[in-house]
């Protein structure tokens, strides 16, 4: 049985995990934290009722009741870092679906990862279809590199561009074999053009009612080649999370984006 800690665990998508790894074949609940939520029973406060398991208020105190074999890691940009340096430092798998880390922190996360010997693995977005939409975007733009973003998300999201807007330009712009051509445009209200990676404008909506949904739109000779994805329920990450679970076991490294766990 791999021992699963889900740290952020009363949060939206933390307390998902939870009911997700109870649920899941080969998966247990060693521990949560959350300071949200500290000292009260993990059961309550996801919905399933009481089931013996308080809540920590941060990983130090957690590890003292039980060491996990995996931290699932679903908190804000804010606090990731720290979190990350913290398990993988004590040789723990780590699985960060938290966005807001940089390159520069990724490769320190990845020597300290190393040298404890714990794998870990990034993922902006564990949705399948956002993954495949990732991929498809990289595809087009070796042919069409004129492309801009717009990802859409609920009102309470605190990062802006999404961790998943920016990992899809960067792959897009990796998989470019041509520089896209420059608009002519003058912004008359500052940025109301968006924001821009390597020529590919990132377009950010926030607005209560949306999960997460992005659209990368194409522009080519009188033609245009539209491609969205929507994650209309947090449901959705929750293979992808299970798998990462389960494949940081044994995947040797600390790598970024699911993809790494599904070929
Ligand atoms: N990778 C993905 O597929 C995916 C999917 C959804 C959300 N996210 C990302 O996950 C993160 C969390 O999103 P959310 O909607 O669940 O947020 P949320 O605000 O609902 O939950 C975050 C929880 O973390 C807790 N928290 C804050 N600081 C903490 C700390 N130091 N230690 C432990 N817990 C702490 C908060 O109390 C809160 O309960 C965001 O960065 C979001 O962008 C990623
Ligand atoms: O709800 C969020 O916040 C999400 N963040 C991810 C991102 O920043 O890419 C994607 C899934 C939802």
């Amino acid at each position: 049985m791999i021992e699963v800690l889900v740290n952020g665990a009363s949060g939206r998508m933390g307390s998902e995990v939870v009911r997700s790894v109870m649920a899941e074949e080969g998966l247990a609940i060693a521990g949560a934290v959350d300071p949200a939520a500290a000292g009260k029973d993990l059961g309550e406060v996801v919905g399933i009722g009481h089931n013996g398991i308080t809540i920590s208020p941060n990983l130090e105190e957690a590890f003292k009741v039980k060491k996990p074999d995996v931290v699932v890691d679903f908190t804000s940009p804010k606090v990731i870092y720290e979190n990350a340096k913290f398990v993988l430092s004590h040789g723990v798998n780590m699985v960060i679906g938290t966005t807001g880390l940089t390159a520069d922190q990724r490769k320190e996360l990845s020597e300290i990862a190393n040298k404890s010997g714990a794998n870990g693995l990034v993922a902006p977005n564990f949705s399948l279809g956002a993954v495949l939409l990732m991929k498809v975007s990289a595809e087009i733009s070796k042919y069409m590199p004129n492309a801009e973003i717009i990802e859409l998300h609920h009102n309470h999201k605190y990062d802006a561009p999404s961790g998943t807007a920016k990992l899809t330009a960067e792959k897009m712009a990796a998989a470019r074999t041509k520089a896209p051509e420059p608009d002519e445009t003058k912004e008359s209200l500052p940025g109301v053009r968006g924001g821009k990676y390597e020529g590919i404008t990132i377009h950010s909506v926030r607005l209560p009612g949306y999960v997460a949904h992005q659209e990368v739109l194409f522009g080519g000779y009188g033609e245009i080649l539209t491609l969205r994805h929507d994650s209309l329920d947090r449901k959705s990450f929750m293979p992808g999370v299970m798998l990462a679970c389960k494949k940081c076991m044994t995947v040797k490294g600390f790598v970024y984006g699911l993809e790494n766990y599904l070929e």
